[in-house]
């Protein structure tokens, strides 16, 4: 099937926001990114593709081609660079080339009615009018610090940008400004309709797209040359690990090696490579160890790699309700199909939201949508509390994992989302558990924040801190709509005094240089790399490098469920269990 009628099926479908129709489809046969880019632009630039369409009269004179076709079509045919992605001799094609000069002449008129001067001026007010409410986000764009600097930046990418005071004025500005932000070091909020995505610096890694909260967790964890190793548990796509490299990165001195190591861990083997490419091109794989299909429960935390590890950060998957924009359908303007006039009121521009093009009204209802983008429909108040439980302990697990790392003194433990059964209630229970009391964690108080998020205003839930207002302040949180411009979004750090009980939990075992156990606590020795691996499933074309060093392999390689059913991977399981689980890294 051409890409043509996958992207009109993909628009045409009653169900699912964009992201998911596409992403989530694993039938699709054109690539996923060229399917979402093209549905995307075309429902943008739709109110003025209708209005060429239905003037040059299009669909009366091609009657095989349906609304949704002509208009994918009619969009490359005027704003694609490369045109119409179809053989000259292609069918469809055909139908559109018969009708070019009249297209163009329509398009041309189209772009005078609405006084723009140009394509380019014409680009830009479709794209503000397209943004709507998205318009009173800003672009957050984190400058890279392991490839350029701010000055850098301000003075190539953004030299014709206005510096404005404020969010808002960025946002309300009609032409290009920005606004270095007040509390995240090397961060810009930029405006909504500034293309970035084609800058030389945003393909070669210098700018990063990252919404402004998403940059807290690695800021708060603020890794000093003193505090040895990092862990990101949850890595991927990799945001926040390459933001832990940066921050490592910024504060080795001048001519001297960088002595400290980014881990970082994936449990989706899929999700995996999206980090690898994520780390490689933002320069962070000299800092970054990744092991990919890694489930951070089966990390030994007393395995002797990791006995430098002073700072973990913890980015669980969530229910994502803090994410913007994640279930929006963007509005789509279809012409009228010459039968369909004789049918609807003239009037009527048939201009459907969260819905295709020929589906019946939908009634909306709550979603929850997972790393993935797989949607879970949550049908009611009940249903909807079994499915933030599953993930709380899920995140809870994931937390005390964390605490167990010997020599870590620092833990940041963030989502995006919006409900205390995910945030305030897990920091609580973490604070009250065992392991926290044993290993002396403690919440990390607002007055020993760095400076940034210690004067950020939106703080933690007293109620949902169970009335304790210091627990509430050391929480930050971010909400949609509050007119900061950022998402919804929670984090947590939590600190301790460093004891490096190493042996602490594990017994006095002996390890060899990779941290296996070679000699148990009778000193008996233990299995070797090589019997292990024997013992494991076939590795993978990706897994063949690391088993070539005698790293382990996952035998249970869960890594397809990003689910609440990963509650199931047993705490106890993971610490206790020392074979077959390591993936090793890249
Ligand atoms: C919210 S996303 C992380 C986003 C990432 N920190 C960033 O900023 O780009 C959560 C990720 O954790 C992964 N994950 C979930 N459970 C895991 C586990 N037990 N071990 C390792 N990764 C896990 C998911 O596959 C998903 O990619």
């Amino acid at each position: 099937m051409s890409l043509y009628h996958e992207t009109a099926d993909v628009l045409s479908a009653t169900s699912g926001n964009l992201k998911t129709r596409i992403f989530g489809n694993k039938d699709l046969k054109s690539p996923q990114q060229v399917v979402y880019a093209l549905a995307l632009e075309t429902c943008k630039w739709s109110p003025v593709l209708k209005e060429v369409i239905e003037n040059s009269e299009l669909l009366r004179h091609e009657r095989k081609l349906s609304p949704v076709l002509a208009l994918l079509l009619v969009h490359d045919l005027l704003l694609s660079k490369k045109g119409i992605a179809l053989p000259a001799t292609h069918g469809l094609r055909a139908s559109i080339d018969r009708h070019k000069a009249r297209l163009n002449a329509e398009f041309t008129r189209a772009r005078l009615r609405r006084k723009a001067g140009s394509v380019e001026a014409l680009r830009q007010q479709i794209t503000a009018e397209f943004l709507g409410d998205a318009a009173d986000y800003p672009r957050w764009v984190r400058v890279n610090a392991l490839k350029t600097t701010v000055e850098d930046q301000l003075a190539t990418t953004f030299a014709d940008f206005t510096r404005v005071l404020s969010v808002k004025e960025v946002t309300a500005s009609p032409t290009k400004s920005l606004h270095v932000d007040d509390h995240i070091p090397n961060l810009l909020a930029v405006s909504p309709s500034f293309q970035i995505t084609k800058t030389e610096a945003y393909t070669s890694g210098a700018l990063i797209l990252q919404d402004k909260a998403s940059c807290f967790p690695a800021y708060l964890l603020d890794p000093r040359s003193e505090d040895g190793d990092v862990i990101d548990s949850c890595a991927a796509p990799g945001n926040k690990t390459t933001h832990l490299a940066a921050i490592v990165h910024s504060r080795v001195p001048e001519n001297e090696e960088c002595s400290q190591t980014v881990y970082a861990f994936e449990k989706d083997s899929k999700r995996s490579r999206t980090l690898e490419k994520m780390v490689k091109i933002a320069g962070a794989k000299d800092i970054t160890r990744m092991s990919f299909g890694q489930d951070f429960l089966r990390v030994d935390p007393n395995s002797g790699l990791f006995k430098n590890v002073g700072c973990l950060l913890l980015d669980p998957s969530c229910s994502g309700s803090g994410i913007l924009g994640r279930d929006d359908m963007p509005t789509i303007h279809l012409p009228e199909a010459p039968d369909a006039a004789k049918k609807q009121p003239a009037t009527s521009n048939r201009k459907r939201k969260r819905e295709g093009p020929d589906a019946a009204a939908e009634k909306p209802q709550p979603i929850l949508v997972d790393d993935d983008g797989k949607e879970t429909v949550v049908s009611s108040e009940k249903e909807l509390k079994a499915r933030l439980e599953a993930l709380s302990s899920f995140q809870l697990i994931l937390l005390l994992h964390a605490f167990k790392f010997p020599a870590a003194k620092k833990i940041t433990y963030s989502t995006c989302s919006i409900h205390a059964e995910e945030n305030e209630h897990v920091v609580l229970k973490a604070l009250q558990s065992d392991i926290a009391r044993e290993r002396g964690w403690r919440i990390l108080p607002r007055d020993q924040q760095v400076r940034g998020l210690r004067d950020w205003p939106v703080r933690g839930s007293v109620d949902a801190s169970g009335g304790d207002a210091d627990i509430a302040e050391a929480c930050i949180r971010s909400y949609q709509d509050d007119g900061r411009g950022v998402m919804g979004f929670f984090v947590a750090g939590f600190v301790r005094d460093a004891r490096p009980d190493f042996e602490d939990g594990d017994g006095p075992y002996l390890r060899d240089e990779d941290g296996l156990i070679i000699r148990d606590v009778m000193g008996m020795p233990t299995l070797k790399p090589g019997m292990r691996t024997e013992l494991s499933k076939p590795a993978s074309a990706g897994q063949d490098a690391q088993e070539s060093r005698g790293d382990h392999v996952d035998e249970d390689d869960d890594s397809d469920s990003d689910d609440s059913s990963d509650v199931s991977s047993d705490e106890n399981d993971a610490s206790n269990s020392d074979e077959g689980e390591w993936n090793g890294f890249d």
